[in-house]
Order: C-alpha cells, then sequence, then structure tokens
C-alpha cells in the first residue's frame, strides 16, 4: 500500500472510531442515568457513584483479552484509560484531590487512575485531602499509603487514627524514581529540602554524596522542588517531571535505595465498591490490653478462615499511652461471607474495630 491510500485508510478507520467512541459515551450516560433510577427507588439521596474500581478491572481484564496486537495490551489499556475518564466525565462533574502542588507522586497516580478528563485539586497536607474528601468538597481523594523501601506513610495512618467519615474505594501502585534537583551544582549545596518519605527512599545516597548538607523535611517533593528553584544554594529530592515544573536540572537520578520503588495510594471517596472476587480490604483496631496475647488471638481468626493478610501495621492509639492502633490488610472483601465471620469473630478480641473499605486488587 501507498503512503496515500495508507493515509485515507487510517482517515476512515478514524471517522469510524469517532463514531464508536460517542456511541460508547452515550452508552455510559445510559449507565449514569441507570444509577440515578435506582438510587431513585431505593429512596436513598445524593449522587451515584461514578468512578466503578471492580467495573474498570473487569473492561481492562476483558479489552487485555481481546487485544490480538500489534498493539501491545498495556498500550490498549492506556488508550482506555483515557475513554473511561472521558466516561466519567460525562456522567459528572468529578474532581479528584490529590497532596500538592503539581507534580508530586500523588498528581501522578491520580492521573494514572483517573486520566486526563477529570479535574485535580492540589492540597498542601495529606489530612487536607481526606478532610476535603469527607466534606465532599472534591468527589475523590488520593493518599499515600506506604512505599515499598521506606513503608508505611505514617501522615496517612495518622489521620486514619481519627476515624474520619471516607472510605477506601481503590488501590494504585505508581513506580517511583527519586531525582536531586537543583540549579546548582553537587558542591555548591547547602541543603535539600524533600518529603520526609523521600529522604528515607534516598538516605543512602545522600549520605554518600551529600553528608554535610542539612535535611529539612516539607509537605511535598513537588514543594520541595518549588523551595529549591527559589532559593540559593538548594536542592530537592523530587521527581523528574518537577524538574521541567520547576525549571531545575537533574544532577543525579535514581537516587533510591532499592530497586523497583514503588508507592501504594489509596483512592478515598464516600462508599465502597463492590466484591469483584479479588479484594482487600484495611482493617483499624486496638486490641483489649487486659487479654494476654488478644492481638495474636484475633489474628488467628483470619487463619482459621483461611484468609491472607498482606500488610500489618501499628501507630500510638492516642488515646493511652503506649497503646496501639493496629492496621491489618487482608484478602477479601468485607462483603465476602468468609470475610463478614471473621469480622463478626474477631470482635470479640478487639476494641473498635472499623473497617476502612474493600477494594479491587491491583497489579503493582
Ligand atoms: C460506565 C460506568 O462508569 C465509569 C466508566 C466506565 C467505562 O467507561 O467503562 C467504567 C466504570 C466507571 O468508572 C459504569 O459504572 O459502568
Amino acid at each position: 500500500m501507498d503512503l496515500d491510500a495508507a493515509r485515507g485508510k487510517i482517515s476512515e478507520v478514524d471517522r469510524k472510531l469517532v463514531e464508536l467512541l460517542n456511541e460508547r459515551a452515550r452508552l455510559s450516560l445510559s449507565v449514569g442515568a441507570a444509577k440515578r433510577q435506582s438510587l431513585k427507588e431505593q429512596g436513598a439521596s445524593g449522587e451515584p457513584e461514578v468512578y466503578v474500581p471492580a467495573q474498570e478491572k473487569r473492561v481492562f481484564e476483558k479489552v487485555r483479552g481481546l487485544n490480538q496486537g500489534p498493539l501491545s495490551a498495556d498500550s490498549v489499556c492506556a488508550i482506555y484509560r483515557e475513554i473511561m475518564s472521558a466516561s466519567i466525565s460525562l456522567q459528572s462533574d468529578v474532581s479528584v484531590g490529590y497532596l500538592g502542588p503539581p507534580g508530586t507522586f500523588s498528581h501522578q497516580a491520580a492521573i494514572k487512575r483517573f486520566g486526563d478528563s477529570l479535574a485535580y485539586v492540589p492540597y498542601p497536607k495529606i489530612e487536607d485531602v481526606i478532610a476535603a474528601t469527607e466534606k465532599e468538597e472534591i468527589t475523590y481523594g488520593l493518599v499515600p499509603i506506604e512505599n515499598s523501601t521506606f513503608g508505611a506513610v505514617v501522615q496517612t495512618l495518622d489521620v486514619f487514627v481519627n476515624q474520619p467519615r471516607v472510605r477506601i474505594r481503590a488501590e494504585v501502585y505508581l513506580p517511583v524514581t527519586q531525582s536531586l534537583l537543583s540549579r546548582y551544582q553537587l558542591s555548591a549545596i547547602r541543603k535539600v529540602y524533600s518529603h520526609p518519605q523521600a529522604f528515607g527512599q534516598s538516605r543512602q545516597w545522600l549520605d554518600q554524596n551529600l553528608p554535610n548538607a542539612s535535611r529539612i523535611d516539607v509537605a511535598s517533593t513537588a514543594k520541595a522542588a518549588e523551595l529549591a528553584a527559589a532559593e540559593n544554594y538548594t536542592a530537592a529530592i523530587s521527581s523528574e517531571v518537577c524538574a521541567s515544573i520547576y525549571n531545575l536540572d537533574v544532577l543525579a537520578k535514581d537516587i533510591t535505595s532499592t530497586k523497583d520503588n514503588t508507592t501504594r495510594f489509596f483512592v478515598l471517596g464516600q462508599s465502597s465498591d463492590t466484591p469483584t472476587g479479588d479484594d482487600k480490604s484495611l482493617l483499624m483496631f486496638t486490641v483489649d490490653h487486659r487479654q494476654p496475647g488478644a492481638l495474636c488471638s484475633a489474628l488467628d481468626v483470619f487463619a482459621k478462615y483461611k484468609i491472607n493478610q498482606t500488610a500489618i501495621n501499628s501507630r500510638p492509639s492516642l488515646q493511652r499511652q503506649w497503646h496501639y492502633m493496629f492496621f491489618v490488610e487482608i484478602a477479601g472483601h468485607e462483603l465476602d461471607e468468609c470475610v463478614a465471620r471473621a469480622l463478626t469473630e474477631i470482635k470479640e478480641y478487639c476494641l473498635d474495630l472499623v473497617v476502612l473499605g474493600s477494594y479491587p486488587r491491583q497489579a503493582y
């Protein structure tokens, strides 16, 4: 086929594609109308959930299975991310809050999960994102929860300890590459700004290469880049995206201590999604300190029901000194029968058990 003929055929395919995309969009408007109708029939007030991670997971799996190439399944899924983003925005005005300013890994994770068609709202602190979700100032809030190198994001867990009225709706994994950004050469740098998590992920590199520079914690890696752009003899540990946003040079790339450094985020909303058959749930509880082995007995309930624990963390309970709030993530959905039974049983050993949410398991 010659060039003109190939371009002519592409143009014909584009015409059909645009037609099909709009046909799909009209159907997603019908989905929105059906959700509203069903809420009305149940006598419930408020807007239906427009972002449905369980359904999106099914669509991605279906599309992966259908794909015969030459496009890679990942490319087709990236295109579908945008198609679904557009159909969400058509159903309703959706806004997603994240830890800003623009360019943070939270911002990148939000775009990875929600695509380009939604409105993004930066907040200066993680607790502000959670408070804005609680007040429904934004439709969904995205917060970091743990990093594969440095562990739990304690700022997020500490807000959960106060039991905000939000539910986890989805999880997102984002590969994270930390870099040293500055307007100066390495030898001139006296001060480094970053988020405590990014310092933790890059500590070895800093000890070796900038042992005498002071390390100043700030609320986000993008805030660090903003400060490094404004102040003399400073640098930031941040993302390469921020190097271009804040006009900084990348002095060193990929300075984290482990390979495949990845951060996991939660999408928070007003409710969790329905079970998919492959979900996880995050529980938060304290145990009765007067019962010896109470934590062990609580965790034993999961063993009894053959429920896998995928993560465990603890934070000070803030109620009594040396008492802890435990965060246990398990495989399964709160509405799965065996999880529901285990939760009833585990309450015997736990005080204040809260299910923070159930969400479809995502690939790393
Ligand atoms: C259309 C829906 O709403 C959203 C859009 C989807 C899509 O375009 O396929 C899938 C899930 C939802 O995030 C739905 O719930 O089915």
